[in-house]
């Protein structure tokens, strides 16, 4: 059960998200069980590679002198791998969401010029798909008010993807009006959620994503589903998995190209996502689905393992962790980007994402907001460069 502080906070805000403890170290203990451990021996080194008058605190410079490896590959037989890892994709597609759910709900409004430098900067790390803002309310989401002014800027950025949140024909219009190409509803497989976020039944917003599908179909958009509180209800607690695969399948049945399950608040473990993803996978051809997880328990690096196992390759995710609630104690937001291309890298699945240039991209906006990173890996990467000034 969530606490009632907890549940509190999120019944005060429409739109909310809360959010994050420590990020995952969990997946770890998933990956690591080699037979003699020595993965976890070969793994995370450092090799500086420079000696004392070389070193720069710089991050940009200590990194790219920086030979540090997440993939062993001396003596653990790709067998052992299989066998242990089961027939994980060779390539995952990361959605970045930083600039839409990891801004949505900073308080203090960033300008669209940071917005749009956070856009090209992730971009440029490799990332073909960020999800640039959402044609919503303004009133119900201010910070991300000046989405159509992020479009215009963002329109002759090459190499990438910008799908949209569209909650409605409203924000469909508008954002064709535009110039999107690509679109995404969003839906809750918990009835209090979906009344606290979009402000109808799951039944209403099911007959508005209909109309959003069928009128975006018509302009060849690309329309993605997502699903809220795949596991949890800051207000209903558990969600059952078939509520999931309902909500699923009418988002399929409608001509979403593809569905995204979101843990919203970060309750889940593998021992809920696995048979969420059975029931999902049963009226989805799994090859639709994506996953969307939030790292409030410190769950999301074993549930996105676990996902693909099971046979998922797309992973949304959140450069430094962006996201969340600063102001609700314990509140954390989407999994990291730079965690998630870490731990796939350490798994020799390809991304094609430039890990140096995404922490680059993390550390932009976290100095713009004056936090540091949710990042893990960004932060352990930091670290030494701290360490290597030392020497
Ligand atoms: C859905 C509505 C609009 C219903 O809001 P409503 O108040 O029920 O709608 P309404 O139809 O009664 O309209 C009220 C006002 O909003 C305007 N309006 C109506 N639609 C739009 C629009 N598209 N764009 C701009 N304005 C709009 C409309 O014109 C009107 O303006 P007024 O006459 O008062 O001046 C509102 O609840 C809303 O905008 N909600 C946004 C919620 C949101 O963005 N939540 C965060 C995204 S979901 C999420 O993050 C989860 C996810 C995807 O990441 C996965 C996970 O982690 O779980």
């Amino acid at each position: 059960m969530l606490s009632s502080k907890l549940i509190g906070q999120f019944s005060k805000r429409k739109s909310f998200f809360p959010h994050k403890y420590n990020p995952t170290a969990l997946s770890s203990l998933i990956l690591l069980v080699s037979p003699k451990n020595e993965m976890a021996d070969g793994m995370n080194t450092v090799n500086l590679g420079q000696s004392k008058s070389q070193i720069h605190l710089s991050p940009d410079r200590f990194m790219s002198n920086c030979n540090y490896r997440t993939l062993y590959t001396d003596s653990v037989s790709s067998n052992t791998q299989h066998k242990l890892l089961g027939n994980i994709p060779r390539y995952v597609r990361i959605v970045e969401v930083g600039p839409r759910d990891g801004l949505q709900n900073e308080k203090d409004i960033v300008p669209t010029s940071v917005k749009v430098e956070l856009i090209k900067m992730l971009v440029d790390s490799g990332l073909q798909v960020v999800e640039a803002t959402s044609f919503v309310s303004p009133k119900w989401v201010p910070q991300l008010a000046d989405a159509k002014d992020v479009i215009e800027a963002i329109k002759r950025v090459g190499g990438a993807r910008f799908p949209v949140l569209t909650p409605n024909l409203k924000g469909l219009e508008a954002a064709l009006a535009a110039g999107v190409k690509e679109v995404a509803v969003f839906a809750a497989a918990s009835e209090s959620f979906s009344r606290s976020n979009i402000n109808c039944s799951i039944t209403e917003s099911l007959a508005r994503f209909r109309d959003v599908t069928s009128a975006a179909r018509k302009n060849s958009i690309p329309v993605r589903g997502y699903i809220s509180c795949v596991v949890g209800c800051p207000m209903e607690g558990n969600v059952h998995p078939s509520k999931v695969a309902y909500v699923a399948d009418e988002l399929y049945k409608m001509g979403c190209d593809e569905i995204s399950l979101g843990d919203t608040i970060g309750v889940g473990t593998p021992g809920t996502v696995i048979p969420m993803i059975e029931a999902v996978k049963n009226v989805v051809p799994i090859e639709k689905l994506a996953v969307h997880f939030h790292d409030t328990y410190g769950q999301a690096l074993s549930n996105i393992l676990v996902s693909l196992q099971m046979g998922i390759s797309v992973v949304d995710s959140s450069v430094s962790g962006l996201g969340g609630c600063p102001y609700a104690k314990g509140a954390t937001g989407n999994v990291a980007t730079e965690d998630v291309v870490y731990m796939l890298n350490g798994l020799g699945v390809k991304t094609n994402i430039d890990l140096k240039k995404l922490m680059l991209a993390g550390d932009y906006i976290r100095k713009h907001l004056g936090r540091p990173t949710e990042s893990k890996a960004a932060m352990a990467l930091s670290k030494t460069s701290f360490c290597a000034s030392k020497l």
